[in-house]
């Protein structure tokens, strides 16, 4: 019988193939080889470990760091193994946003409601072009501007509710903390426009509704990076009995899901009920929900495959419009609000600013104490178009990375040959600070939209990225834009305002920013 022949060589020749594939593939290749390669990188390790990445996001410290980073290294830096930071236009915004390149997983698993995606959240670009035909109509400029709805609730938020508390500064002479009546303002008039006046939320004057609302909302920051930046890794440790997020927080998504659904069936009630003139005409129309089931319908109706019957769903697509409303909320209020915050810290410490934006707004002239001015003649004031700029730049509500992955091989800001899969991503917050475009950037200057050459202003409006651009662009942003503006203008043209408290003001690191004492206490005096 012929002895078995041994091979003891062979386990140790196996193993050394896997650690030369592995060092290959994961260290010589991405460090020397890749296409990356060249791309000047934040750190060494960054070449092939995504750790330092991870780090600053932890540490909240991610928009600060890029900012210094691109200062030192140029318009691209590469931040991990398959992960790049852009700063420029050509070959970069241009390429990936305006290029439509999709949104990477982050987005479904940090902004999903009711565990149903929405316009934020989807990644496919087919169905996110579906779900903006829907809602482009309602959100475009001149229906804003020409909304019934928008004028009557937002004039009920601030003449009714807001004014009150304002004059009772005056009168008393005692200081309002005017930061979490911003973000009250915000929600109490975007929700009037969306879900219309009877159901729209009451913040200003509910204090009790609005601090259970921002418990919810805010209190869970601290554990964000977990869920949704590693959450494989969280989920793993999970299983494993190990916690890093505290149940509370999925808990407190739940709670504040539930307590919107309901505002979302009685609009559909409403909307079933009664005939939408009247409703236009009181300004409790659910404008945004009416908008987006009417187009679900429409679609549902020309569709060739017959949508399934739900039993539980008490209207067709009950949770998406709920997604998807429940997510403009979202956007609306910490954006709109901080910005406000920022505008009204400003103008406190410039009455100079003040009294040129009060003469503006006189040249409206409506009835200041009780009626908006018109809506399209407010919006062509120049004055307070580039106060609002000026904020939102220097001051931007969503600072952080808008992070995209490159669909197939391409060339970013002029290094070639890209492989498809790198997470590549730009910021507002260093775009807003490059000096070339915006001279002395820390400083707060509406001059610099007035006085700029059209050269210039073409310039600045390229790198001005409050809402984003291309097909994700913001589609809040004219809302915004004439929602700020509406009561900058009520409130500047009837008081002064001067700063009390604004200990904190500097902007918190991370997605979205507002200021770190969380506070704004300001005198207001009736002119
Ligand atoms: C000053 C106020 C606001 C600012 C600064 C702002 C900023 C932005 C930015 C930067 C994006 C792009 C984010 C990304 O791609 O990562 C965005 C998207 C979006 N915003 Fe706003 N936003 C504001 C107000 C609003 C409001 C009032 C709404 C209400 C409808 C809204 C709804 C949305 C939605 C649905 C998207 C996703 C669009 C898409 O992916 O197609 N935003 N916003």
């Amino acid at each position: 019988m012929a002895s078995p022949v041994s091979f003891p060589f062979l386990p140790a020749a196996a193993l050394t193939a896997v650690l030369l594939a592995g060092l290959y593939k994961f260290i010589i290749y991405p460090a020397l080889l890749s296409p990356l390669a060249k791309i000047p990188a934040a750190r060494w390790h960054a070449r092939f470990s995504p750790l330092y990445s991870y780090y600053i996001r932890w540490a909240n410290i991610e928009n600060r760091t890029v900012h210094d980073l691109h200062r030192r290294y140029g318009p691209v830096v590469r931040l991990g193994p398959a992960e790049l930071s852009i700063n420029c236009y050509e070959g970069g915004l241009k390429t990936i946003y305006t290029g439509g390149f999709p949104k990477t997983e982050w987005y479904h698993e940090r902004f999903i409601n009711y565990e149903t995606d929405n316009l934020f959240t989807t990644a496919d670009p087919k169905e996110h072009h579906h779900l903006k035909r829907m809602v482009t109509n309602v959100f475009s400029k001149s229906s804003i501007l020409s909304s019934s709805t928008l004028r009557i609730t937002t004039s009920a938020v601030i003449f009714d509710r807001l004014f009150p508390i304002l004059r009772e500064s005056s009168r008393s002479g005692k200081a309002v903390n005017i930061h979490p009546l911003n973000y009250a303002y915000a929600m109490d008039s975007f929700t009037g426009f969306q879900l219309g006046g009877k159901l729209g939320t009451n913040f200003i004057q509910n204090t009790e509704e609005r601090e259970w609302y921002t418990h919810h909302f805010f209190d869970g920051r601290p554990y964000l990076f977990w869920d949704f930046e590693v959450p494989n890794f969280t989920r793993w440790l999970q299983r494993l009995g190990i916690r890093l997020v505290p149940a509370w927080c999925a808990e407190s998504q739940f709670a504040l899901e539930d307590w919107f659904v309901p505002k979302c069936d009685r609009a559909a009630e409403l909307v079933a009920s009664q005939d939408e003139k009247p409703l236009q005409t009181s300004g409790d129309w659910p404008t945004i929900f009416a908008a987006l089931k009417q187009k679900f319908e429409e679609f549902d109706g020309k569709s060739k495959t017959p949508r399934p019957t739900d039993e539980s769903e008490l209207y067709p697509h009950r949770l998406e419009i709920a997604s998807n409303l429940f997510d403009h909320t979202v956007a609306a209020i910490e954006t709109s609000g901080n910005a406000l915050t920022y505008l009204h810290y400003e103008l406190a410490r410039r009455p100079d600013v003040q009294s040129a934006l009060r003469g503006e707004l006189l040249t409206l002239d409506p009835d200041r104490k009780r009626e908006l001015p018109d809506s399209k003649a407010l919006d062509a004031l120049p004055l307070l178009d580039a106060i609002v700029h000026e904020t939102l730049r220097r001051y931007t509500p969503v600072g952080g990375p808008q992070p995209r992955v490159t669909p197939r091989v391409c060339t970013i800001a002029g290094y070639e040959g890209i492989p498809p899969g790198v997470r590549v991503q730009a910021s507002s917050w260093t775009l807003h600070r490059n000096p070339e475009v915006f001279p002395d950037p820390g400083a707060w200057r509406p001059e610099r939209w007035i006085g700029a050459t059209p050269d210039e202003l073409t310039e600045m409006r390229k790198w001005f990225w409050a809402f984003g651009s291309g097909s994700r662009m913001c589609i809040g942003s004219h809302f915004a834009m004439l929602s700020i503006k509406l009561v900058v203008a009520a409130v500047y043209a009837q008081f002064q305002t001067s700063v009390v408290d604004a200990e904190g003001m500097e902007q918190t690191d991370g997605f979205s920013g507002g200021p770190i004492g969380n506070k704004l206490w300001l005198q207001f005096v009736e002119v």
